[in-house]
């Protein structure tokens, strides 16, 4: 470590504190980040998720890691050294950003999401603090807890902050894949387009009610496959019709109130993959390069032969910033076949992994470390383990399954997000605090100060 000079923390998550620091002989300015557990050998080291699955990527759109250093038992990550997060430049500013920016940062992260789900990877953490952003370049960071599309559920540790959480790891289904992701996103360009949370639940049951009453609640139609997900765990949905959503955004074109719409399916298979949102018409000014003209990429993950059909003829690798053409509406809602076969590849596995729960190093030997953050992440997002079904109803169910929000048609309420730190504040359990307050529409959400 000799060979950086730290120069000033830039960031504190849950598994550790990011610092700018110089590289002394290059002077090349990068970002470490120290790992808060101690780690007394390289093999706890390299099997952790961020070195496995950061170690392959190699994407203008995702952070790259540089170097891993153990030194004293401590452990180092030193990334390329990004300028900001998104939530940092959302904060503080009362004039909406223009859409043309929204879709320039979106059409990156999507870039880099198809890159990582072409490789058989999903981020399960996407939120703005996640997407690190350095003049026009916005790229994905924080791989804790990517997982393989491969890898076998069910999927019990803790996943993903409260507010980009998408219904089906709500409810627990024990076999989401990289439509989680999707559904982040959605949440976070509605977030981009109007300066506001779209579901900013204080709770997790809170969570789903906002989602209810923002996008409607699901019917056997929208969604057959979480009803039953719900009955499982005993928990009725609320019954809310939605609203438009071009009325919670009303500077959003047609073209990204369709995409957001889209993106925030109930459903895990209606939403797009990363690739077919990149064809969607609100992308359509960006560039596109078909793949005939596409570099063949490096070290390619190969998808086990369960996958593998489906992930190749999907593979769609595209933009570079010369020798473009441009597509024209060429989106076809094709989502629905691409996320089955990826769920299908995993849900084939079913086989009870205990062995699975047990890799997630961050989870099982630091568990609770989590810093007060200001953001629903706090505590929320700690990775702890969901014992799931097979050990008897988790917290989570049981606090759903109590819970019984009265039916009848409400108007839509906008809230508050949950003062400062939401649930989980401390790393308290993530209480059911009943209806959100009502928020008069127009007004803004106040955030808190990023770390
Ligand atoms: N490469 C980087 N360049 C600049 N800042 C960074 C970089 N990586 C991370 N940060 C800052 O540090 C913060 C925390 O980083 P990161 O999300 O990797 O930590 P974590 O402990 O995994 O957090 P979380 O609580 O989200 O799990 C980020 O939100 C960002 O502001």
């Amino acid at each position: 470590m000799e060979r950086y000079k730290i120069i000033k923390e830039v960031g504190n998550g849950t598994f550790g504190s990011v610092w700018r620091a110089l590289h002394k002989q290059t002077g090349e300015v990068v970002a470490i980040k120290i790992m808060k557990r101690k780690y007394y050998s390289w093999e706890e080291c390299i099997n952790l998720r961020e070195v496995k699955s950061l170690r392959k990527m190699k994407h203008s759109n995702i952070v790259k890691l540089k170097e891993v250093i153990r030194e004293n038992d401590i452990l180092y990550f030193v990334f390329e050294y990004m300028e900001c997060n998104l939530y940092q430049l959302m904060k503080d500013r009362s004039k909406l950003f223009s859409e043309s920016e929204v879709r320039n940062w979106c059409f990156q992260v999507f870039q880099g999401l198809e890159y990582m789900q072409q490789r058989g990877y999903f981020h399960r953490d996407l939120k703005p603090e996640n997407l690190l952003v350095s003049k026009q370049t916005i790229k994905i960071a924080d791989f804790g807890l990517a997982r393989e599309i491969n890898s076998s559920p069910p999927y019990t540790e803790y996943v993903s902050t409260r507010w980009y959480r998408a219904p089906e790891v709500l409810l627990q289904s024990p076999a989401y894949s990289s439509a989680v992701d999707m559904w982040a996103m959605g949440a976070i360009m509605a977030e981009l387009l109007t300066l506001r949370p779209l579901f900013p639940g204080s709770s997790e049951a809170d969570e789903i009610y906002k989602i209810c009453s923002v996008i409607g609640s699901p019917t056997e139609i929208k969604w057959a496959e979480g009803l039953k997900l719900a009955n499982a765990i005993n928990y009725q949905f609320p019954k809310h019709g939605g609203v438009p959503l071009s009325s919670l955004i009303p500077c959003g074109s047609k073209d990204a109130i369709n995409l957001i719409t889209l993106l925030c399916s109930w459903d895990p298979c209606k939403r797009p993959t990363a690739s077919e949102v990149l064809r969607h018409p609100f992308f359509q000014s960006c560039y596109y390069v078909p793949p005939s003209l596409r570099p063949k990429p490096t070290a390619l993950r190969t998808p086990p032969a369960a996958n593998r059909g489906s992930l190749e003829q999907k593979s769609v690798k595209r933009y570079s910033g010369d020798n473009l053409t441009t597509l024209k509406s060429s989106y076809a809602l094709s989502s629905v076949k691409a996320h089955s076969n990826l769920n299908t590849g995993v849900q084939r596995k079913l086989e009870i992994s205990q062995q699975d729960a047990t890799k997630n190093i961050k989870t099982l030997k630091n568990p609770a470390v989590k810093q007060p953050r200001q953001r629903p992440s706090v505590g929320d997002s700690t990775p702890t383990i969901h014992t799931g079904k097979a050990h008897g109803p988790s917290a989570t169910a049981e606090k759903l399954a109590n819970m019984r929000i009265g039916p009848g048609k409400q108007p839509v309420k906008r809230t508050i997000p949950p003062p400062m730190r939401a649930g989980g504040l401390n790393g308290q359990p993530d209480l059911f605090l009943g209806r959100s307050q009502e928020v008069q529409a127009g007004r803004t959400y106040p955030k808190k100060v990023a770390g």
